[in-house]
C-alpha cells in the first residue's frame, strides 16, 4: 500500500541561512501513530509545517494522499488536520462558531452533526456557546484540536498536544488519539513528554539538528536498543564487589547493599545464571531481585547524545 505522507529529500533552508531540516525521507502509513521526537530546536515543527504545506520547502517534495503538496496544494491540505503549538484562537468567538468556521475554510458543506460528535468526543459539547476567553487553557488545547477535525482530515498532525495539559486531560487526550486511529485517521504527534511517545505510538521517529537519526517501531526499537537491568539487593551491605564477581561488570546501588547487573535480551546468554551461582559462591545472602526495562526515555537520550558528540 502506498504511504499516506511521503517525504522525499526535504530541506528546509531559512532565510537566515539556518538549515532547519536536512534531506529528511520518511514515509507514513495510513493509519498508524507515529510520534516524532527530539530535542527543542530539532526541526521537528518545521518538518510539520512544511509537510501542511504551511512553510516553503528549499528543496525535496511531499505528497499527501497523493496529492504533491506544492502542485496540488488544496486537494493535500484537504487531507490534513493540524492542531498548532501555539493556541491561536479568536478570544470572543463562541467554541461552536470558531470550528464550523474552520470545516467552511475547506470548502466543506455545513454538518452540524458531524461538529456535535467532534464536540462530544473531547468534553467540549457543554462549552458549545461559551466564548474561547472563558475556557481553561487545557480547554482551549481542546478546541484547536476540535478545529483541526472539523473538515475530517485523513492525517492529523499534533505539534506537541499536551504541552501544558495536566495528567488526567493528557490521558482523555491519549484515549481521543487512539479513537481516531481506530477509525483509520493517521496521526503523527510531537512531543516532549516521552512516555507519551512510549505509551500510544507504533513508530517512533527521532530528529536532532535536522536529520532523521531513525525511524522504527516503537516495539523493535525497544527490543533492540533497550537495555535489562537485574537491581540484586543483599542481605547486607558489602565493602566492594567481590574478586571472583569482577569479570561481570557489576555496580553497585547507593546503599552498598545491592548490586546491579546490566545485561543485553538480544544475546543468546544472558549470564543471569552463572552470575547468581557464583554470587552464592562468593558467600553473599540474596533478599530480593528484580529486572527492569530501560525506558524509551533512556534510549532517546543515548542517541542524542550520541549525534552531539558527532
Ligand atoms: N522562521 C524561522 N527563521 C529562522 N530560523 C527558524 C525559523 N523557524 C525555526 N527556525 C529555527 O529552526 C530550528 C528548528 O526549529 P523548530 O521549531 O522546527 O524546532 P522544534 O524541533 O519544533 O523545537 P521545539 O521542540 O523547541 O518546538 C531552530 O533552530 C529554530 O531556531
Amino acid at each position: 500500500m502506498a504511504p499516506v505522507v511521503s517525504v522525499t529529500g526535504l530541506v528546509k533552508t531559512y532565510a537566515s541561512g539556518f538549515v532547519a531540516l536536512n534531506d529528511v525521507s520518511l514515509n507514513i502509513e495510513e493509519g498508524e501513530i507515529l510520534a516524532l521526537l527530539g530535542p527543542n530546536g530539532a526541526g521537528k515543527t518545521t518538518l510539520i509545517s512544511t509537510i501542511c504545506g504551511i512553510t516553503t520547502p528549499s528543496a525535496g517534495r511531499v505528497s499527501v494522499g497523493g496529492h504533491d503538496t506544492i502542485r496540488d496544494y488544496r486537494a493535500a491540505r484537504k487531507l490534513i488536520g493540524l492542531v498548532p503549538q501555539e493556541i491561536n484562537l479568536e478570544p470572543f468567538e463562541k467554541v461552536l462558531n470558531t470550528v464550523r468556521f474552520s470545516r467552511g475554510l475547506f470548502g466543506k458543506p455545513r454538518d452540524d452533526a458531524h461538529l456535535e460528535r467532534v464536540l462530544r468526543q473531547l468534553s467540549l459539547w457543554d462549552k458549545k456557546d461559551a466564548k474561547v476567553i472563558e475556557l481553561s487553557g487545557g480547554m482551549k488545547r481542546r478546541v484547536l484540536i476540535a478545529k483541526a477535525l472539523s473538515h475530517e482530515p485523513r492525517v492529523l498532525f499534533l505539534d506537541e498536544p499536551t504541552a501544558g495539559v495536566d495528567v488526567e486531560l493528557r490521558k482523555d487526550l491519549w484515549e481521543t488519539v487512539r479513537r481516531l486511529k481506530a477509525e483509520g485517521v493517521t496521526i503523527i504527534l510531537t512531543t516532549h513528554y516521552i512516555e507519551e511517545a512510549e505509551a500510544i505510538a507504533d513508530r517512533i521517529a527521532v530528529i536532532s539538528k535536522g536529520d532523521i537519526l531513525l525511524v522504527e517501531e516503537k516495539a523493535a526499537l525497544m527490543r533492540r536498543l533497550g537495555r535489562k537491568q537485574m537491581v540484586i539487593e543483599l542481605q547486607a551491605p558489602i565493602d566492594a564487589v567481590p574478586e571472583a564477581l569482577a569479570h561481570h561488570a557489576l555496580e553497585t546501588g547507593p546503599d552498598a547493599d545491592t548490586l546491579i547487573y546490566t545485561y543485553d535480551t538480544q544475546r543468546e546468554r544472558t549470564g543471569i545464571t552463572r552470575l547468581l551461582n557464583e554470587i552464592q559462591a562468593a558467600g553473599l545472602q540474596l533478599r530480593d531481585v528484580q529486572t527492569r526495562q530501560s525506558s524509551l526515555e533512556e534510549i532517546f537520550v543515548g542517541l542524542v547524545q550520541e549525534e552531539e558528540r558527532g
